[in-house]
């Protein structure tokens, strides 16, 4: 399992020749798992040549199969109406690709964080921000990268302790419980480097092509 905002990519997001050159020479498939949203998952595995399981929107939509129907996890109509009483709030808030978007909604990290916060904890306590450092997701608590991959296991018949997973922040944290072993890139959130079996010395994509190596060595 690879996420890709921070660990296959640079701040600019622009991915890494060297991670996608690791991920090609495993003999083990690579599930990408992140919160870009379903058809950026498809194109990108594609061009990485990742598998054909993507977990997008932070476990809030998994697709097996790149012509399958994609699997949506939680409802959007509560992000919406939280999303409203955000943006009211906060007038300065700007959605991100909000069209494509089926499980969660996500904006710039333009806000007052803790405000948004206590007001989403008042009225809306079963839903969340998560600080990926690229954006803010509002999503359901019940969906993580963690619900996805125990679902994403059992559409190809694997345990979920049979993954790795490779990432850099807060909405990775879930998927490093859930799998056999988690590696941090070295530009890593402290909390997702505390969680971590390996935690790479080089930052971004050249992190993750690191840690992929490792990783490889002991399969
Ligand atoms: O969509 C984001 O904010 C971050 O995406 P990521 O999960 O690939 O890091
Ligand atoms: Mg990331």
């Amino acid at each position: 399992m690879a996420d890709i905002d921070g660990t296959l990519t640079d701040m600019r997001r622009q991915v890494s020749t060297d991670a996608i050159a690791a991920i090609r020479s495993l003999p083990v498939p690579v599930v990408l798992a992140s919160g870009n949203v379903i058809c950026f998952m498809r194109a990108a595995s594609k061009l990485i040549g990742a598998s054909e399981a993507m977990i997008a929107e932070t476990g809030g939509v998994i697709q097996v199969g790149y012509d399958a129907k994609p699997s949506v996890l939680a409802d959007i109509e509560e992000c919406r109406r939280a999303a409203a009483l955000l943006l009211k709030e906060f007038p300065g808030l700007e959605q991100l690709d909000a069209r494509y978007r089926m499980s969660e909604l996500a904006f710039r990290r333009n806000v007052d964080l803790e405000k948004a916060r206590a007001l989403l904890a008042k009225y809306y306590p079963d839903l969340e921000i998560i600080d990926t450092k690229f954006a803010l997701h509002l999503k359901h608590r019940s969906v993580n990268k963690g619900t996805g991959l125990v679902e994403v296991a059992r559409l190809m018949g694997l345990r979920p302790e049979e993954f790795a997973a490779v990432g850099d922040s807060a909405n990775d944290i879930h998927m490093f419980n859930a799998a056999g072993m988690g590696l941090a890139v070295g530009n890593a959130t402290p909390e997702i480097k505390e969680a971590a079996d390996y935690v790479a010395e080089r930052p971004y994509g050249e992190g993750a092509a690191e840690a992929l190596y490792w990783l490889a060595r002991r399969l």
